[in-house]
């Protein structure tokens, strides 16, 4: 099984820089900028187009889009909805970051909404995946407060409810469909320490699921498995987060396709 998965992780990011995926992002303001360029290093095209009067068509016209709500408000809370209902009915996959959804009334009742539009993937940290499913744990605002140990279960619990695949980043990572499970191990310290690297991730997850052919498992394993690599690479260069970061998107944009799924420790 683990080796299944690696051949088909390699697969996945020698197929990127081929495809060059279109990939429709409604992120926050944070990470806008770093999230395109993490997606042009890996070989995707980005698009951040967030108001409804387009937000739809652009959706249909897209190979994949990722929805967080970093930065969210009522217009382009709309934004969202009207892209995840144009991609569901265009039978393009999503990608749902949902950032710190546990801090307030209105964060709830927006994620509430768009999880009834039927995520492909949601990707997010040990203590956002574990409000999600109804537990509470340490967070408080957009960084993790839980391990990603603590956040195993209710992972399995959330794919198994919504059908869904869940990707949990942390110190190591996690990804499930609620009957395949993969850790991916690598990264950096520094990684933390960049604002937006996780919702770069999500953008990521969702390059990969435009051309992960429905395998939407090991696309959100590809996309973790890059970071792995490029975080390592990166940090034996870096003199602190400043240089980390752009260690890490020449890391990003110089990955040797073989070398991510070596991060991949099970399955
Ligand atoms: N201590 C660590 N060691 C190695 N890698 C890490 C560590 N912490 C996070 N990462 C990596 O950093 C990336 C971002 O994950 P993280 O869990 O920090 O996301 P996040 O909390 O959603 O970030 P943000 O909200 O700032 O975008 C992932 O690739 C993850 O594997
Ligand atoms: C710092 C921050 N605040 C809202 S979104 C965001 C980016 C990391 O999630
Ligand atoms: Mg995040």
């Amino acid at each position: 099984m683990t080796n299944q998965t690696r051949d088909n992780v390699s697969a996945l990011v020698s197929r990127m820089r081929d495809r060059k995926p279109l990939v429709h992002c409604i992120t926050n303001y944070v990470a806008m900028n770093i999230s395109a360029n993490v997606l042009l290093a890996i070989g995707a095209s980005p698009a951040m187009i967030h108001a409804p009067e387009e937000a739809g068509e652009f959706a249909s016209i897209a190979d994949a889009l990722l929805v967080n709500i970093g930065t969210v408000s009522p217009h382009w809370f709309n934004g969202m909805s009207v892209a995840a209902k144009a991609a569901n009915a265009a039978g393009k996959p999503w990608v749902f970051d949902p950032v710190a959804h546990f801090a307030t009334a209105y964060r709830r009742e927006a994620t509430a909404q768009l999880m009834t539009l039927a995520p492909t993937i949601i990707r997010g940290n040990a203590s956002e995946i574990i409000a999600l499913a109804g537990a509470s744990g340490g967070g408080r605002g957009v960084d993790s407060g839980d391990s990603v140990e603590q956040a195993k279960e209710a992972a399995r619990t959330l794919a198994r409810r919504y059908c869904t695949v869940i990707s949990v980043s942390g110190e190591h990572d996690f990804v499930t469909d609620g009957k395949r499970e993969a850790i991916i191990i690598g990264g950096s310290a520094w990684m933390p320490s960049v604002t937006a690297l996780g919702c770069s991730l999500s953008a990521t997850t969702a390059a990969f699921a435009a051309i992960a052919e429905k395998n939407f498992f090991c696309a959100a394993i590809a996309a973790l498995a890059c970071f792995a690599e490029a975080g390592e690479k990166a940090a034996e260069r870096a003199e602190g987060a400043g240089t980390f970061a752009i260690a890490f998107l020449d890391a990003l944009s110089t990955l040797d396709s073989s070398a991510p799924a070596q991060r991949i420790a099970s399955s």
